[in-house]
């Protein structure tokens, strides 16, 4: 795993949206793997910045999402569906028809689920994800627990991820419970990783996400597994590491 420890969260934000640029330079064609949340927003503005300077072209871009709360629509505004077009594709030129959220208001769950896990499949895999890391370990929606699952699946919620997301909304009572999250086969399947963490909140989960053990109990710790990761932190994030 390479490890860069960035001066703030503009730094952060930077470095890995130039990694993100030359993995879209290189291949014109990638597959990119998404994250939502708090931490990938900088990231998103610059790539949005490098677009209108020209830099990048999304055009043959395709991505997957790797999650949706469950019972939102897509026009909910709280949801990563309006979060995505609202922070990063209503900028870009990249086709709407080219990216994919799971469906937080399919009837059949499960359903929803295959077809998810089969679409990016057939699309050839995820090239690049990106990755933010809950401050329990989770990433995606996979949280916490004695057995993780491999394949794309209704997730509940744990309490802290609840308690930490609901600095977005207006209530802490209108924090969806339940999610759909892709699950460990569909990351560690990607052919690199890009994973962003920022402030002291991240600073344990970074801790033992690189500790050399892997727990299900710190999802993410399975990273250390994989043959081509990226870490990008800042300093308050990367606090922590020996
Ligand atoms: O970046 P945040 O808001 O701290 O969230 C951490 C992680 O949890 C999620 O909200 C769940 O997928 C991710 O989008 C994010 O990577």
């Amino acid at each position: 795993m390479r490890i860069y420890i960035e001066e703030n969260y503009e730094a952060m934000s930077k470095k890995a949206a130039l990694l993100v640029a030359s993995q879209v330079i290189i291949n014109p064609k990638s597959i990119l793997g998404l994250a939502t949340g708090g931490t990938p927003l900088g990231m998103y503005n610059c790539l949005v910045e490098m677009f209108h300077d020209g830099e990048l072209d999304f055009s043959e871009i395709k991505t997957f999402n790797l999650d949706e709360y469950y019972g939102l629509s897509k026009e909910d505004d709280q949801s990563y569906y309006g979060y995505m077009n609202e922070n990063f594709f209503k900028h870009i030129n990249i086709l709407k028809e080219n990216t994919d959220i799971p469906n937080g208001k399919a009837e059949d769950v499960l359903k929803e689920c295959e077809a998810y896990d089969e679409k990016i499949k057939v699309s050839g895999g995820i090239d690049l994800q990106i990755l933010g890391i809950g401050s329990n370990g989770h990433i995606g929606f996979n949280e916490p627990a004695d057995k993780l699952n491999v394949k794309t699946h209704l997730v509940n919620l744990s309490q802290k991820t609840i308690s930490d997301n609901s600095r977005f909304f207006a209530n802490k009572e209108d924090v969806p419970k339940q999610a759909i999250s892709v699950g460990l086969e569909t990351i560690m399947k990607s052919k690199k990783i890009i994973m962003l963490a920022s402030g002291k909140s991240k600073a344990e989960a970074i801790k033992a996400m690189v500790s050399g053990y892997v727990d299900t109990h710190i999802p993410a710790s399975i990273l250390q597994t994989h043959s081509d990761v990226v870490l990008v932190v800042d300093k308050e994030a990367a606090s922590l590491i020996d």
